[in-house]
């Protein structure tokens, strides 16, 4: 298997490893060069606006499609000539579920079983323990698809876990939740990667990937625009800013045409300004529009976060509202 010199520079196993991976449907290039290094026992984010080929990736990397060109290695199997071996070492849940919703839980889990030819005595016992660890027993005789979606997606990740993968592929598996089921779902995640499997996850939510990778990689156009740790990520792109907000036209320009280095937005009315948001940067802003006479309606500071990454990595910069702090 090959190694990552990561880890204070022992080597340590990569789970997944892909070269100059591409594929293209018709003329349409969805991968168009991946390079990822992802170390075993570790939570990989793949960030990536809708149709930016995320789900692709997993296909390829879980062998249920083949790529055009590069290479890829999974538990130290080459996707394209060895795909058994990928696919005794994996587990994929996510969009394309395996739940059979007219069949109960527990009968879901039991086919897993019988897949992994596991005989019935340990069938049984692995499908009581999974449907117990997922909080499942009570629902387990009823139909699948009689199930919430936090529910299923716990079936699904119980199903997966019936063959004891090394490297589990989560693809999008908190969409649609509500917060309560997908902080639980935070929570099994974080307990599969304390048992020391590798979690390659895609996901469009921001905080999600802030809360779980350890690596994070933005997918744009066919191509990694940026790879590294959330704190790694969020010092690419320039620090935050003070938003001031004003009522009076006036006021905005005559603020407009002293204040230097600042984003007009004529429109709004809004001036932006860079800013460490410390203390007493804030104070000299005040203080500067005190002693001009000018009043703003609003100030809001904002430190940078990941979505100020995505945004910058993935589209035109817009201003994300909720995450600034008003005062
Ligand atoms: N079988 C297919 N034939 C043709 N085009 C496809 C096929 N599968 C995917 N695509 C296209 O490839 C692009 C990437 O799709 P993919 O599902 O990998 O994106 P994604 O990042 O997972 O998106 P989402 O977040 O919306 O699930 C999209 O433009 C999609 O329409």
């Amino acid at each position: 298997m090959p190694t990552s010199s990561r880890n204070g520079g022992i080597p340590t196993p990569l789970a997944i490893s892909t070269s100059e991976l591409r594929k293209a449907y018709g003329d349409k290039v969805v991968l168009d060069g991946i390079d990822l290094r992802i170390p075993a026992g570790s939570v990989f984010a793949l960030l990536g606006p809708n149709g930016a080929g995320k789900t692709t990736a997993v296909k390829i990397l879980s062998t249920l499609i083949s790529a055009d060109g590069g290479q890829a290695q999974v538990a130290g199997h080459d996707v394209a000539t060895a795909p058994d071996g990928v696919r005794a070492a994996i587990g994929v849940t996510g969009q394309f579920s395996a739940v059979d919703g007219l069949i109960t839980g527990e009968e879901n889990m039991l086919l897993m079983a019988d897949l992994h030819h596991l005989s019935k005595r340990e069938g049984r016992r692995v499908t009581a323990e999974l449907l117990e660890r997922f909080d499942l027993t009570d629902a387990a005789k009823k139909p699948a698809q009689s199930y919430s979606g936090g529910m299923k997606r716990r079936l699904d990740i119980a199903m997966t876990l019936v063959g004891s993968p090394r490297i589990i592929f989560l693809d999008e598996p908190t969409t649609g939740l509500d917060p309560r089921s997908r902080s639980n779902m935070w929570g099994i995640i974080r307990e599969l990667v304390a048992d020391g499997v590798t979690v390659f996850l895609t996901t469009q939510y921001l905080d999600e990937a802030d809360e779980l990778a350890d690596r994070i990689a933005v997918l744009n156009d066919g191509r990694i625009a940026a790879e590294g740790t959330a704190e790694e990520l969020k010092r690419l792109i320039p620090g935050g800013h003070i938003r001031l907000r004003f009522a009076d036209p006036g006021a905005y320009q005559r603020a407009a045409d002293a204040l230097r280095e600042v984003t007009r937005d004529d429109e709004a009315l809004t001036l932006q300004l860079p800013s460490d948001g410390s203390q007493r940067e804030l104070r000299s802003i005040l203080d500067w529009l005190d002693s001009a006479g000018i009043e703003a309606d609003e100030l809001t500071v904002h430190t940078p976060d990941l979505d100020d990454v995505f945004f910058a990595l993935t589209g035109p910069a817009v201003p994300n509202q909720s995450k600034e702090t008003a005062r």
